[in-house]
């Protein structure tokens, strides 16, 4: 028999609901739920994240199309989770499955004592035997303190939980070299060694497949990358056959597999890559983007070469090379305004500038994650 293992499992709205009219695809749920509480009845410990608050609130309030405004939204969304919630309660409960609702803003992991402490809930949760059901908390978070998709949201709690397994339950069957719907003769995807080798089979991860569905592959992607960082081994699959959760498990190579990496990040720089939210962003000559991503070094103010955003010192920033992309993460021991007088200059320059001594590095390695 397996050791226990922690599975998180993400199924989306277009998976959840039917296509022609919105309303829930209960055989799915029944399948899901059958598989989750399997799984909980074999020790693993289990959560399960599921997307459909608005699908179901549109669906509920007899709306033909997902609402665009944020506050129309947010009403929906508070109609649908309820909804849902009954649902999986009802449907839970006839196999004697307790389970809980977690809600989750983007602010409750970008402050590190929050963060702990939602580790802390879920653990109890799952040491009690509760499948925990998490979802954003649409109805308060604001536009920039969004998650924005669940795909995202499943892997910061793989991350947060340290996961051994984190399922993308979806509409297509897996990954495929460009969108199956547009590109009939698109090449599936079984195993991803590593994310390098997705952009060397040039795969095109198009837009969202399904009318309520919000980020189609791009999410599930990102997801992909937060989460094997993590160490979490990610699979996309289909989410209309919930039983190939429990034979993946087993080994059987069905879906598209993203192995994880063999040296996660330890859990308070997952936190600093991930779940702090950046406020400003620097770029770096080349010199500097060497030293900090292949010698393992600091950030130091040389080869700073400018500075976008309003933040603080102690805030996270996103750290680009010169063409903007962003190579790592991390938090400034300077203010933007400092780093303006400091950028490009010697350290030992630093206190005459700033007419007092502060940290000879802009960004201390044990500050600093590369992504
Ligand atoms: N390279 C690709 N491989 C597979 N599916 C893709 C690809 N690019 C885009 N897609 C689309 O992504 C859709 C799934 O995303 P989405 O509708 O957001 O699902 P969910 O609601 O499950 O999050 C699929 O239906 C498919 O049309
Ligand atoms: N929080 C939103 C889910 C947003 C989302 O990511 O949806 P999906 O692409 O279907 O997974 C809801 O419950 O409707």
């Amino acid at each position: 028999m397996l050791q226990t293992q922690t599975i998180v499992v993400k199924i989306g709205t277009s998976s959840l609901t039917q296509s022609q009219t919105g309303l829930l695809a209960l055989s799915t749920i029944a399948t899901l739920v059958e598989t989750l509480s399997h799984l909980r009845r074999q020790g693993h410990r289990v959560i399960l994240v599921s997307s459909g608050a608005v699908g179901v609130g549109c669906a509920r309030l007899g709306l033909t199309e997902r609402p665009r405004t944020m506050a129309m939204k947010q009403a929906v969304a508070a109609v649908g989770q309820g909804r849902l919630m009954r649902v999986y309660d009802d449907f839970f409960t006839t196999l004697q499955q307790p389970i809980a609702q977690v809600l989750l803003t983007r602010s409750d992991v970008g402050e590190r004592s929050r963060y702990v402490n939602a580790y802390n809930t879920f653990q109890a949760l799952l040491d009690i035997g509760v499948i925990p059901i998490v979802n954003e908390n649409d109805t308060v978070a604001v536009q920039e303190l969004k998650f924005g998709d669940n795909d995202t949201l499943s892997a910061l709690v793989a991350s947060l939980v340290e996961a051994d397994w984190l399922f993308l339950l979806t509409d297509v069957d897996r990954l495929y070299s460009a969108d199956p719907r547009s590109f009939p003769d698109a090449q599936p995807i079984a195993l991803v060694t590593h994310m390098e080798q997705l952009a060397q089979l040039q795969v095109q991860v198009g837009s969202p497949g399904s009318q309520w569905g919000t980020g189609g592959m791009v999410t599930k992607i990102a997801a992909a990358r937060i989460a094997t960082a993590a160490g979490v081994r990610t699979v996309i699959t289909e989410g209309r056959f919930p039983h190939n959760i429990e034979k993946i498990i087993q080994g059987e190579p069905l879906g598209t597999q993203f192995a994880p990496q063999l040296q996660p990040s330890n859990a308070r720089k997952r936190w600093i890559a991930y779940g702090l939210i950046p406020t400003g962003k620097l770029y770096l000559d080349d010199g500097a983007v060497k030293a900090i991503c292949q010698q393992g070094k600091s950030l130091l103010a040389a080869g700073i070469t400018t500075i976008e955003g309003e933040f603080d010192s102690q805030d996270a920033v996103q750290i680009c090379d010169r063409f903007g992309k962003e190579v790592a993460r991390g938090i400034a021991n300077y203010s933007t305004s400092e780093l303006q007088k400091i950028r490009g200059r010697h350290s030992k320059e630093i206190a005459t500038i700033l007419g007092y001594a502060g940290a000879a590095n802009v960004i201390h390695r044990d500050n600093l994650v590369l992504l």
